[in-house]
């Protein structure tokens, strides 16, 4: 077994990968607004109502429709899961682990295809979409191997004339309720982590980027998945999603999304329906309001570099997205101008068009949240970048910077979800930090400083899951840097992490007295 390490990002400077991403366009371009069904046992069900997936820079252009699940063929689907995990579960964990780096490898062979039906579907950018692809792979080909690690358990004590075994089981059916804006890393990710572990699973996908998941399930099939072990099943949240959350067969709900559908889940799933005999499992990785702070002695060319990038790329609809940055007093002006000039620079339109830093907003609804905030943030501070949006043909919001806001203000506090950053000025490094705690979230958060000292406050004390020192605050590889938060972010349950397949798991303790 070759060691894992993370899949390389593609450098499209040069003209090979530049061609290589070109035609792989016109190859998405040339099955765009095509029909998809659903997949439950292996058969293809087509229905009559349908969830149309658009393209969010060209909101006339379909990338695909794809029939919609409604409560009876969840149903269908979780009896089908439930048959099937009698014998998935039997399979060995090596057999299950191949079926995931065969699947990798299929994905690198297909790599730019993906990455171009990502800048279609979600509105990424060249070098955004081929990052998560990349981290598509890396889940596959990183819990394989762990799979393998764990398949044999942990090693237990045994006293004399005893022998004791601790193992790891699957736990039954897991329905994975994935999000748009890492629609191929998470909703891959997720799914594939309950897969290895020898659980099947209901995959209900963000009704707003369905397409790339098909596309995905038909590459499990072709790695040697068995029928029934992955049902594709999109369909509504409030439909389909409280439907099998509240579904006495469900053992297990891996959730990726917003705070608000995490607290419902978390909430429905705490309650026993009839015919349930275990307690559900909630992985529920949630949102974020995540901070840069600046030290006074630091590198302020990396702190302004950090702060555009973290808060603008792929337009700031990343759960670590920079979306407020607190800065010492000592610095600020010169940050604070810095940013302002660098955001000016970042040019905003059609996201296969390489020359643009970032693309589109996801949909009509992301679009006036957003403006919205806008709209407060010029109550609360001072708009020095940005302010301005146009939906005439796709969903373009350009990035705002809101300067010399409280941190009381509401753009300081709630998740915009979007390319604005709110940003305050703080009079030393402890109360920079205790603003930058100053919210119910707790994902990612990065210090930029040369204070030694400093940096090891914050280490103890900046109370997020991801915790970068001298660079932004994405951008997490799996294996290298594992990924979740805490207090309202979720349940910390750090995907891409060596703890992250046994919360698809039950240990179970044998002795035998010899
Ligand atoms: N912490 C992380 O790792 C992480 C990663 C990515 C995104 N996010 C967060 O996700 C949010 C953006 O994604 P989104 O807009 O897709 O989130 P969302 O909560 O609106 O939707 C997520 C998924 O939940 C489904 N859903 C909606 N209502 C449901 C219900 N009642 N029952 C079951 N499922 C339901 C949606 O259809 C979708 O598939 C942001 O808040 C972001 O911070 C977090
Ligand atoms: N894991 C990603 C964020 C996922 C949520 O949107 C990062 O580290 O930037």
């Amino acid at each position: 077994m070759i060691p894992y390490k993370h899949e390389p990002f593609t450098d499209f400077s040069t003209e090979e990968n530049n061609k290589a991403y070109l035609e792989a366009l016109k190859k998405v371009e040339g099955y765009l607004g095509e029909e998809y069904p659903l997949i439950i046992g292996g058969e293809r069900i087509t229905t009559n109502d349908k969830i149309v997936s658009y393209n969010p820079a060209n909101k006339e252009e379909v990338i695909g429709s794809v029939s919609k699940a409604d409560k009876e063929l969840a149903e269908k689907a979780m009896q089908v899961a439930d048959e099937t995990f009698n014998t998935w579960k039997k399979v060995k964990p090596e057999i299950r682990a191949d079926v995931l780096f065969k699947a990798a490898a299929i994905i690198r062979r297909r790599k730019h295809e993906f990455s171009a039906l990502l800048s279609k579907e979600a509105g990424k950018p060249w070098n955004e979409a081929d990052a998560d692809t990349a981290e598509a792979i890396d889940f596959l080909e990183y819990y394989g191997r762990q799979m393998l690690r764990l398949k044999d358990g942990q090693p237990v004590e045994s006293r004399p004339g005893e022998f004791n075994r601790y193992d790891y089981i699957p736990l039954g059916v897991g329905v994975i309720i994935s999000p748009w804006n890492f629609p191929f890393a998470i909703m891959a990710g997720t799914a594939v982590a309950a897969v290895v572990t020898g659980n099947t699973v209901l995959l209900k996908p963000a009704s707003t980027t369905p397409v790339v998941a098909y596309k995905f399930v038909e590459i499990l099939e072709e790695a040697g998945l068995p029928a029934g072990v992955v049902n594709y099943i999109p369909g509504s949240g409030a439909e389909v999603g409280d439907y099998l959350v509240d579904h006495p067969k469900t053992r297990f709900i891996s959730f990726t999304g917003s705070r608000d559908v995490g607290l419902r889940i978390y909430e429905r799933a705490s309650k026993l329906n009839d015919g349930q005999i275990w307690l559900k499992r909630v992985i529920a990785e949630m949102g974020g309001k995540d901070t840069i702070v600046v030290d006074k002695e630091a590198d302020l060319e990396l702190a302004a570099q950090s702060i555009v990038k973290s808060a603008f790329g792929f337009s700031g609809q990343k759960c670590s997205a920079c979306s407020r940055a607190v800065i010492v007093e000592d610095v600020y002006d010169e940050v604070l101008a810095r940013v302002e000039e660098l955001t000016k620079g970042l040019s905003v339109g059609d996201p296969t068009d390489v020359s643009n830093f970032t693309g589109p907003v996801i949909d009509a609804a992301a679009f006036k949240k957003i403006t919205n905030y806008i709209e407060i943030g010029k109550g609360e501070g001072r708009i020095v970048a940005g302010g301005t949006a146009d939906d005439s043909k796709g969903f373009f919001v350009n990035p705002t910077v809101i300067a010399d806001v409280t941190p009381e203000a509401r753009v300081m506090k709630e998740e915009i979800f979007g390319p604005v950053v709110a940003i305050a000025k703080a009079k030393d490094f402890d109360e920079a930090l205790a603003i930058a705690n100053n919210t119910e979230y707790g994902l990612t958060g990065a210090v930029i400083t040369n204070n030694r000292m400093n940096q090891e406050k914050a280490r103890e004390d900046f109370h997020v899951g991801n915790l970068y020192f001298n660079r932004g605050c994405t951008g997490a590889i799996v294996g290298y840097q594992p990924f979740g938060g805490f207090n309202m972010s979720g349940t910390d349950s750090k995907a891409g992490g060596p703890d992250y397949l046994q919360l698809h798991m039950q240990a179970k303790t044998t002795s035998e007295t010899l």
